[in-house]
């Protein structure tokens, strides 16, 4: 899983809650992106789950389910995205639901498809912020503890700053970068440009587009040749 993932350069999270038609779909995947997440923080089901996944298989690049509510781990998927609020001060964020899934289903659970990212989330008002009461006033110095403790101490293979709705400090994002030896470091929030894109691409290894895809398509498909181009 980690290798495939470490390929990947741009993605677009699709979100189960939110209507796409075919043809936006369609231009999605076949937009020469690295692969498709599908993920959401609030409305998340079964039914929406497995319908959006059902459309996505139609075509052949990767696709993950990134858990954000247990009763939606639909089987199917490439592969599981399991988030660690890293900087949540519930703690069922962090450990929590993880056990309780664990303590459920554990005798159903693919291992090798699961692979663990350590969130950082860092936009105060974003749905995942107030949902899991992250503390998203860092300093630099807070946040690279935060990433280095998930790399070192934890050995998560994944480190996703998370900005969801507005665009981050990517002076951040490249120092939070440059402190990190093994894990490999995502990037999300508020990328509506080619310019964004290209900024996000110099300071992280992956990029991920997500709500402009439905609020203006032609702008989220132009971000795949900007962050692809990047070097
Ligand atoms: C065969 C098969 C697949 C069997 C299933 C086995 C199984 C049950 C496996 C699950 C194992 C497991 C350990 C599950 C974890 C369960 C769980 C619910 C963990 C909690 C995850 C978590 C911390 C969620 C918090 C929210 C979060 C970080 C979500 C990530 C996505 C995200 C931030 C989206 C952004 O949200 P969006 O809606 O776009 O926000 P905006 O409104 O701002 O746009
Ligand atoms: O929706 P946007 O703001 O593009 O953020 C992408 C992704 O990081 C959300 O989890
Ligand atoms: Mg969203």
């Amino acid at each position: 899983m980690i290798d495939m993932i470490k390929q990947w350069r741009h993605v677009f999270k699709l979100d189960q809650d939110r209507e796409i038609s075919d043809d936006a779909l369609d231009k999605v995947c076949m937009s020469g992106t690295d692969a498709i997440i599908v993920g959401g923080s609030s409305g998340i089901t079964y039914d929406n789950t497995v319908d959006l996944m059902s459309r996505i298989r139609r075509y052949e690049l990767p696709c993950v389910l990134e858990v954000s509510d247990l009763e939606a781990v639909v089987p199917g998927f490439d592969g599981y995205l399991i988030p660690i609020v890293l900087n949540a001060t519930d703690s069922k964020w962090m450990i929590g639901q993880h056990q309780q899934a664990i303590e459920r289903y554990g005798y159903l659970i693919p291992w090798d498809l699961l692979i663990a990212e350590g969130y950082i989330v860092l936009h105060a008002n974003s749905t995942v912020a107030r949902m899991t009461g992250a503390d998203t006033e860092l300093t630099t110095e807070a946040a690279v503890a935060y990433a280095q403790a998930a790399e070192r101490l934890l050995h998560l293979p994944i480190i996703y700053m998370e900005y969801s709705g507005t665009f981050g400090n990517m002076e951040l994002v490249g120092d939070i970068h440059r402190q990190l030896d093994r894990a490999h470091l995502i990037y999300g929030g508020g990328i509506d440009s080619c310019e964004r894109a290209e900024q996000a691409a110099q300071v992280a290894d992956t990029v991920v587009v997500g709500n402009i895809i439905y609020s203006d398509l032609q702008k989220a498909l132009d971000t795949v040749q900007a962050v692809k181009q990047s070097v």
